[in-house]
């Protein structure tokens, strides 16, 4: 059997290719409640069975709202830097769709390290909803290419998704704790071969495999 003594590379810093990086302690505590708020307001929309004038006293609110935040626009592209425990460094863009923590459609996903992989959990409402009751399969897939993304990140290579394949195991449903997993199981040339699982009680509703691509970086 081969051990691997070697330390994980360490992520290079994005500001180095040209990247806008922030670190997460730099979000505005003010902007998080927004988010928050805004995820609210998202789910009471959706479901909502008001009538006309609450729905317009709503609308001229929420326009209200868009208009206080100005022209004002983080670039896209911009990245945002978490610190873990160990000092090391991970990178995502600051909007990610998954688990962007500026992004009032994300979860958001938030991802720890846990043992060799990485584990998180999410409760998913009905704004995920694809069939009656249960977590859309687009969402399942989002969920498994982030974790997979992630797992092959933090082991500290650069790399975007070339192949997600997702096994639908039993259905996923809204509004329980989700719990998610995902390490590297291997590497070959540019290839980072990756696996995820979701999971609801202990049991596996959905598995990822995945290959990432290493990201050739200038120099
Ligand atoms: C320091 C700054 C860094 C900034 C960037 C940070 C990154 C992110 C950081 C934090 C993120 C946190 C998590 C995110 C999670 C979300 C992930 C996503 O959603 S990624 C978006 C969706 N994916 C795409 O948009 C890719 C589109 N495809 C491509 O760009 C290319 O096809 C690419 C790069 C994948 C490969 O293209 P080629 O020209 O560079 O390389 P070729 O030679 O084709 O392939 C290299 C090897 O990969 C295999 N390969 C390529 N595609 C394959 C496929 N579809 N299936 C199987 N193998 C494939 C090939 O057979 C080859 O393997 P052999 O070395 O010969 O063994």
């Amino acid at each position: 059997m081969t051990v691997d003594t070697q330390p994980a590379p360490r992520f290079p810093d994005p500001r180095d290719f040209g990247f806008t990086v922030l670190d997460e302690a730099e979000i505005p505590a003010e902007l998080t409640a927004l988010v928050g708020q805004v995820r609210s307001l998202v789910d009471a929309v959706a479901h909502t069975e008001a009538g006309p004038e609450a729905l317009e006293r709503a609308r001229a609110a929420a326009a209200e709202a868009t208009a206080a935040l100005g022209g004002e626009r983080r670039a896209i592209g911009a990245m945002v830097r978490h610190t873990r425990p160990d000092g090391g460094a991970e990178y995502g863009t600051v909007t990610n769709i998954v688990a962007g923590p500026t992004n009032p459609a994300a979860p958001p996903l938030r991802l720890e390290r846990d043992g060799d992989g990485l584990r998180g959990e999410v409760v998913l409402g009905g704004v995920y909803q694809g069939p009656p009751g249960l977590v859309h399969g687009g969402w399942i897939a989002a969920l498994l290419d982030q974790a997979l993304g992630s797992a092959a990140n933090a082991a500290g290579v650069p790399c975007l998704t070339a192949k997600l394949d997702v096994d639908y195991r039993d259905p996923t449903p809204l509004n329980v704790p989700l719990h998610i997993t995902a390490r590297v199981t291997g590497a070959e040339r540019r290839k980072v071969f990756v696996s995820a699982e979701i999971r609801h009680n202990g049991e596996v509703t959905a598995e990822g495999t995945a290959i990432m691509v290493r990201i050739p970086l200038p120099g």
